[in-house]
């Protein structure tokens, strides 16, 4: 067995684990990262870019397939030719792949260890059966896998996640999407603009991450209009039939439904991969999903010396997040014990379908529990149907909704589906960075035609609802009645 003494190890060579030991160099003489699959990032490889590649070639396909209402027809049938569709996608994910690949080849090779890593002692990790390594710190950066019911394996290799819709050299016939959260409202809609015959199952009516339900009712009926999208499906069984899967569902007219489709795609979540790291032998405090508390501006757990990032930390499982929290813990395992908080960003999130949808700031729900039971929550709204700019590019679908504090007339958040909304969320994520008021965006120019006319209506309209005299949050925030001291 080799052993290693080093002052920070990190697990998880992804974006969290690549950024957590660049951070932690600065600083520490010897670190070493611990990757256990292969190089290349989630992102990188079965996320975000090769999602964003299938959208595209799907978005391209809706255009042509949409230009009648402007008076122009394109001749002769719009083929979609799948071999080259999936192979767009992998060149181009290969080669943002290759990026990742090319700094990772540039770490001096005894900073790289591979094997998975697991505790065996509080500084102690073992990785796989050949090397022991001692670390000073621990930087946990181990990401997040698919989530779904166990008894689905029984589907055997008519079962998919993510990971292997991007390995298709072809796109198949039929699949039935389970989870209409991001990942499923993605790949979902895309795969059915390629022509992909889909139905997307969810439970509960939940669509995509949105909390408010005005938006997600706007989601669920807009996208349920394009495919087959039951939100809060009656699935009655699933099973395997030959080299297909059969599905038989109550449909809304709780009418008995079978259908037959090549695959099953789980998108029912995901969780943080930190259950196989013998956490259990570390007096270490854990949430509720089995991952460390951490604090979010250092990225430090209860045990001092161990500091959690990335999807890992279950704190938020964005690729920008992970980037961040990996700097910070990286920087104070390699700087401890004299850490520093780091800079954590205004909250925000986009989910690339059409129309897409993005949250910033508090989500409606946080600020209902915060706000709503003294009645200091105040909210505009604007629909995208007959806004102008909207409606010139025939993208008039959506609604936005913002929230803000009553009295102080601060901007707490906003949630919306409709065009543009990942340039719209940047706006807004800017303004909540910057603590802005509603009257202050408003003074913001805002120039003409342009879709981010919308959200000055949706301004204006909780403009219309704030009373600066009122001094409710002053009251509220020193409510013991509604909990909120
Ligand atoms: C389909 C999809 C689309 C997405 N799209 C977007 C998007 O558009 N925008 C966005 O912001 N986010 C998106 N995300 C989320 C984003 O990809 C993740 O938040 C981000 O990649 C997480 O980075 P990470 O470093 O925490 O994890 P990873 O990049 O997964 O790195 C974790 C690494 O740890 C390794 N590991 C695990 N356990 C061990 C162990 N015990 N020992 C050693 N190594 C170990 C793994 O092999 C892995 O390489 C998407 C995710 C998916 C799945
Ligand atoms: N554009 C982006 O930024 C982007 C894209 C993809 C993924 N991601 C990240 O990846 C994370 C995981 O994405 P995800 O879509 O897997 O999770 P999610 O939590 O967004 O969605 C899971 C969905 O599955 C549903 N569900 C759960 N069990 C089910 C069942 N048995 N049958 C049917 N539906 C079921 C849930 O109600 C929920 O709607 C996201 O939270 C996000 O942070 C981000």
């Amino acid at each position: 067995m080799k052993q290693l003494s080093v002052d920070v190890a990190v697990i998880g060579g992804g974006t969290a684990g690549l950024s957590a030991y660049r951070a932690a160099k600065e600083h520490a003489n010897r670190v070493v990262m611990i990757e256990g699959g292969p190089y290349g990032t989630t992102c990188a490889r079965v996320g975000c870019m090769p999602s964003k590649l299938l959208i595209a070639a799907a978005e391209a396909v809706h255009h042509a397939r949409h230009t009648s209402p402007f008076g122009v027809d394109v001749e002769g049938d719009i083929k979609v030719e799948g071999k080259r569709v999936m192979e767009r996608v992998k060149f181009e994910r290969d080669r943002f792949v290759g990026f990742v690949l090319e700094g990772v080849d540039s770490i001096p090779a005894d900073d790289k260890i591979q094997g998975y890593a697991r505790f065996v002692g509080d500084h102690t990790l073992q990785v796989d059966d050949h090397t022991q390594v001692h670390a000073a710190r621990i930087v946990i950066a181990t990401g997040s896998r698919p989530a779904y019911p166990g008894l689905w394996d029984k589907l055997g290799d008519r079962l998919l996640i993510n990971d292997d819709v991007f390995d298709w050299d072809d796109l198949p016939n039929s699949v039935a999407v389970f989870g209409p959260g991001v990942i499923g409202l993605e790949l979902g809609q895309a795969m059915h603009r390629l022509g992909v015959n889909i139905h997307l199952f969810g439970v509960g009516g939940q669509v995509g991450p949105l909390t408010d339900p005005d938006v997600m009712a706007y989601a669920n009926k807009t996208f349920a209009e394009e495919f087959p999208l039951m939100a809060d499906a009656r699935v009655e069984s699933i099973k395997r039939d030959g080299d297909q899967v059969e599905i038989t569902y109550l449909d809304d007219n709780n009418e008995t439904q079978t259908i037959r489709v090549d695959y099953v795609v789980a998108a029912t979540g995901r969780r943080p991969n930190v259950d196989k790291l013998g956490l259990e032998k570390l007096s270490i405090e854990l949430d509720d999903r089995g991952v460390p508390v951490a604090d979010p501006l250092t990225m430090q757990t209860s045990l001092e010396h161990i500091f959690v990032a990335g999807d890992a930390s279950n704190q938020l499982p964005l690729l920008h997040e992970a980037a961040d929290q990996g700097r910070i813990a990286g920087d104070n395992a390699g700087r401890a014990p004299n850490l520093e908080n780091g800079l954590r960003r205004s909250a925000i999130s986009v989910v690339f379908s059409d129309p897409q949808i993005a949250m910033v700031g508090m989500t409606y729900r946080d600020a209902q529990k915060r706000l709503g039971s003294c009645d200091c929550l105040i909210t505009g709204e604007v629909s995208f149907e007959n806004q102008g700019r909207s409606r010139v590019m025939l993208k008039n679908k959506g609604m936005l909704r913002v929230y803000a504090e009553q009295g102080t007339g601060l901007f707490i958040g906003a949630e919306m589906i409709g065009p543009a909304a990942e340039h719209m969320a940047h706006l807004l994520a800017w303004a909540h960075q910057q603590q802005m008021t509603i009257p202050q965006m408003l003074d913001m120019p805002f120039y003409h035609p342009v879709i981010e006319e919308g959200l000055r209506t949706a301004l204006r309209d909780v403009a219309a609802k704030l009373d600066t005299d009122n001094n409710c949050v002053l009251e509220c925030v020193t409510c013991q009645e509604c909990g909120i001291a």
